[in-house]
């Protein structure tokens, strides 16, 4: 989903403003993410090249791209956790700094660097959630609500006591996700989501991701199944050091970015070598 309910703006409302000096609504038509012309190397030699892109309040976006093509780098360039050598990184309309904004990004890393050694129970982990907005105070009843609401919604009440350890690989995503919707987040920002969760739980992980998008949280992950982002997502972003692709994942794997971008291992990738 790409738009936002406009139906119930009146006339008189657009009036108003187009008057109001101090109008700090943010209009729907800017992008959360907006990259110009970033160009970025951890060495002399850059890993990405000149990269244009903007993602959309309400968006699905795979990062698409063989092993070592910058996808994750990508993804910190547009979350200011790097900055770029040349060119620019804005984060909801400001020059991109994920702290800045940390209670309206939610980030759930790559499942193996995941709350490996967390001794904190999902509930504690959700009450992370809630951080940004309260500082290291106290939680009231109102934080405690949200954090069991997020908890029910990802499914995982039964195991809010659990420790994070002692989950399976889709447990833990979920409490992470569950953490991300705790903080309110507009944009969830998930690298390689589904390593080392099983089938049966990947399906289910993906149907939370579609609810949470039909709700208006916009959705960008990097993902290395094909298959999975074009059953899901609304549009691929395909990386390797530059954008080979970017537009509906319908018309992706029919491109012939695919093969430019991912050479001999395409045929793989679609199940044509299988
Ligand atoms: N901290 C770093 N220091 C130096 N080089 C790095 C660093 N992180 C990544 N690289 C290199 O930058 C290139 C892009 O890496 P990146 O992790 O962004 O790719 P990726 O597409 O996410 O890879 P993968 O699919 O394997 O996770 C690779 O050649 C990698 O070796």
């Amino acid at each position: 989903m790409s738009t936002q309910d406009t139906d119930s703006v009146t006339a008189a409302d657009t009036d108003e403003r187009a008057t109001t000096e101090t109008d700090t609504d943010t209009p729907s038509s800017n992008p959360v993410v907006d990259l110009t012309d970033v160009t970025f190397g951890y060495t002399a030699t850059p890993v990405v090249e000149d990269i244009s892109l903007e993602i959309y309040p309400g968006e699905y976006v795979a990062i698409v791209g063989p092993n070592g093509s910058g996808k994750s780098t990508l993804m910190q360039l547009m979350l200011g956790l790097l900055e770029p050598d040349t060119g620019t990184a804005h984060l909801f309309g400001e020059h991109a700094n994920r702290f800045d904004d940390g209670e309206r990004i939610g980030y759930v890393a790559q499942q193996a660097n995941a709350a490996k050694e967390m001794p904190i129970t999902v509930r504690e982990v959700v009450k992370m959630g809630r951080f940004p907005h309260i500082g290291f105070g106290r939680l009231s009843s109102e934080d405690w609500t949200i954090v069991d609401d997020a908890l029910t919604t990802v499914g995982m009440s039964a195991f809010a006591d659990r420790r994070v350890t002692q989950l399976s690989g889709g447990q833990r995503q979920r409490a992470f996700i569950a953490r991300a919707l705790a903080s309110e987040a507009e944009l969830l920002v998930l690298d390689e989501p589904t390593v080392g969760v099983d089938a049966e739980s990947v399906d289910a992980f993906y149907e939370l991701l579609a609810t949470l998008n039909a709700e208006g949280i916009t959705v960008l992950l990097i993902e290395h199944d094909l298959g999975a982002i074009v059953e899901h997502a609304d549009r691929a972003v395909c990386l390797n050091r530059e954008v080979y692709f970017d537009g509906p994942t319908g018309e992706f794997v029919d491109s012939d970015a695919l093969a430019r971008a991912f050479g001999t291992e395409a045929g793989f990738l679609t199940g044509a070598n299988r």
